[in-house]
């Protein structure tokens, strides 16, 4: 019998999982059960770099091999036909330190293209005064817009259907399926009972500057929680942001939107002739670790097999495919587990 795949939740990281456990398991019949769809939600908010973070304690290996995937993932796109439907592009820029910043080569460097370190005599200094040290390198950007898109018309061709309904417990969704894939993001902290995941607020303007052709990350406000970012994507540029533990506010704020433009026509003044698409405020979510695991639940019905994908903070762009492909590799874990429970009955 083909198996029943329930996979909540839509942003990146929901989408990413349901297409890969169509590639792992083509039999599958997968449907996806959310409260809202693109473009509607965090992942929608993103400016969609490959750029890692340290993702909490979650082991820095682990982190590593889902964004080796998925930059892999990405890098075979670029160079394909659908690059640009799916929005994927290579994007080279810089990302800029001061003298009090203890700066170490990060995990990544290997993994992006011409990573180089940037020192006061060579061009940090040179290219923008108050900075120090720097990194340059070209990296990979999914346009949120076209990238989401793209993994849902290609669920669609999979077979996959869509259920708008928001879930208040696994049991309510158990029947028929015959594993439940929780990729909730934020949403898990109710779905789970997990206060451990968290909102990190991020603010960001969108806005027309087609002559920015390069990111820029200046990390010298960081302790501040402002970063003063700078991403182009397909023709609109975002530019952040802000990183507040704990705020569940989703309403842009006037006064974040004049200082974000404020900090990034400082840097580059020419800015100040982009024009504001919109305002836009994510909640990034974030957990100690990110929950990528099988649990089995008890319940008067039977056994209900889950497994949960969530908790991937400002880095769900970064690592979604390599985490997706794990996820359904215990889907088939979950699957010949309950074949194996079945075949003893
Ligand atoms: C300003 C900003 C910029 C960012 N930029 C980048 C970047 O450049 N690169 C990068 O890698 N990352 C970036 N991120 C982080 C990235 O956006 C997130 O890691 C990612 O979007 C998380 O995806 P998700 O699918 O887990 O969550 P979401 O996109 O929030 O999707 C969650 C889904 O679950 C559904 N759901 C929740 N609860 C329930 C329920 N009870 N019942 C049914 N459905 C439910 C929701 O409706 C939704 O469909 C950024 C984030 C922000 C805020």
């Amino acid at each position: 019998m083909e198996p029943k795949i329930c996979v909540i939740g839509a942003g990146v990281i929901g989408l990413s999982t349901a297409v890969n456990i169509q590639k792992r398991i083509p039999t599958a019949r997968v449907t996806i059960i959310a409260e809202e769809f693109s473009p509607n939600l965090t992942s929608d908010v993103a400016a969609g770099i490959w750029e890692p973070h340290i993702l909490g304690n979650t082991d820095v290996s682990l982190q590593r091999k889902w964004a080796t995937e998925t930059f892999e993932h990405y890098a075979e796109m670029l160079m394909g036909e659908l690059a640009g439907e799916c929005g994927i592009q290579l994007i080279s820029g810089y990302q800029l330190f001061n003298e009090d910043m203890d700066v170490k080569v990060p995990f990544w460097s290997d993994i992006v293209f011409n990573f180089r370190i940037l020192t006061a005599d060579d061009n940090a200094k040179k290219f923008l005064p108050p900075h120090s040290s720097g990194w340059s390198y070209s990296t990979i950007l999914a346009h949120p817009p076209h990238y989401m898109k793209w993994l849902i018309k290609r669920f669609h061709q999979e077979g996959g259907s869509m259920i708008k309904m928001s879930v208040k417990n696994f049991e309510q969704v158990a029947f028929p399926f015959d594993v439940i894939v929780n990729c909730t993001g934020l949403g898990a902290r109710k779905l789970a009972n997990d206060s451990s995941v968290e909102p990190v607020q991020g603010h960001v303007l969108k806005v027309k500057a087609p002559w920015l052709t390069h990111f820029l990350i200046d990390q010298t406000k960081a302790k501040l929680d402002v970063r003063v970012v700078m991403f182009p994507g397909v023709e609109i540029v975002t530019l952040g942001g802000t990183g507040v533990k704990g705020a569940w506010n989703t309403t842009p704020d006037a006064e974040v939107s004049q200082r974000i433009w404020r900090n990034c026509c400082n840097v580059l003044p020419s800015l100040k002739d982009a024009k504001v698409v919109r305002e836009a405020v994510g909640l990034r979510p974030f957990r100690p670790t990110v929950r990528l695991e099988m649990e089995t639940l008890k319940s008067a019905a039977g056994d209900i097999k889950v497994v949960h994908n969530y908790g991937h903070g400002g880095s769900g762009f970064t690592v979604q495919w390599g985490v997706a492909r794990e996820a359904a590799e215990l889907v088939v874990k979950a699957l010949e587990h309950r074949s194996h429970l079945t075949s003893k009955l």
